[in-house]
């Protein structure tokens, strides 16, 4: 099934989207939300993200926060960046532990920026954000996300934007700490970048990298470079595609395509 697009307008999104992403009528677009038929939820939600401008500085709660608080589901996420430009950083984890009085105190001066620990990245690189990491995403840069299908985010500091802030909720739930997640680092082959507790994201380039898929489905099929089919049908960058089983699909050589599933163990 071919997931149906949603445009997501952005103030730091960006209104000259790559033709294969659809035509966008001049709106500043920061995100394509991947949905079922009828825009219905999915259990896991892919996206994509294009940015001219710095993210929030933000945090999303653990599933235990989110259930405090009344809603069904925290938010973990997963990060592969697909381009960035030369320089184009992320921030994840602060460069030392703080206090919550301190990271307060931090997010309303906006001393938050400098406390934030800031890499440049390139294309292949992926991080697995849990929840409770302060992190913000820079500008310069498309990347895929792959989240629990949960839209809650605790903005600590926006750059002076106007618009709504959650300081208490993001105090409350953030773990503010070096990043220290085993789950990223560099890819340009076959390779299991992550697994949580609830979902799991694989990289591959070839038929070969179907191996490594040990997870039954559903799947969620990223391609993001070089040609990939599906039962015969092309599948391009720009679309995303759920499937039930791997067999009919087809990578060819040195392509580069995500393969997202729903954590059963
Ligand atoms: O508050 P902002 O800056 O719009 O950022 C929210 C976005 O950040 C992300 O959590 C990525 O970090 C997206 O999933 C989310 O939609």
């Amino acid at each position: 099934m071919f997931l149906e697009r949603q445009f997501i307008e952005k103030p730091w999104g960006r209104d000259d989207l790559p033709p294969e992403f659809g035509a966008l009528g001049g709106q500043r677009i920061g995100e394509i939300w991947y949905n079922g038929v009828g825009q219905t939820p999915l259990p896991l939600l892919v996206k994509w993200l294009f940015t001219s401008e710095k993210l929030s500085i933000q945090v999303h709660p653990s599933d235990a926060d989110a259930q405090q608080r009344g809603l069904p589901s925290g938010k973990e996420e997963c990060w592969y960046i697909v381009e960035a430009e030369p320089g184009a950083v992320l921030g994840i984890g602060t460069k030392r532990a703080l206090s919550d009085e301190e990271l307060r105190a931090a997010s309303l001066s906006g001393e938050i920026e400098e406390l934030l620990d800031w890499k440049t990245v390139c294309t292949g690189d992926y991080f697995y954000i849990p929840a409770g990491t302060i992190h913000a995403i820079g500008a310069g840069i498309t990347l895929v996300e792959v989240q629990q299908p949960a839209d809650i985010t605790y903005r600590l500091y926006d750059y002076g934007r106007p618009r709504e802030m959650h300081l208490e909720d993001g105090v409350a739930v953030a773990i503010p700490a070096p990043y220290a997640d085993a789950r990223s680092g560099h890819v340009s082959g076959n390779l299991k970048l992550a697994k949580g507790p609830h979902f799991w994201l694989h990289h591959i380039v070839d038929d070969a990298g179907k191996g490594i898929v040990r997870d039954g489905g559903p799947y969620w099929l990223v391609p993001v470079s070089g040609h990939a089919t599906f039962d015969g049908k092309s599948i391009v960058r720009g679309d995303c595609v759920m499937v039930e089983m791997l067999e009919q699909l087809h990578v060819e050589q040195n392509s580069s395509l995500l393969i997202a599933g729903i954590a059963t163990s």
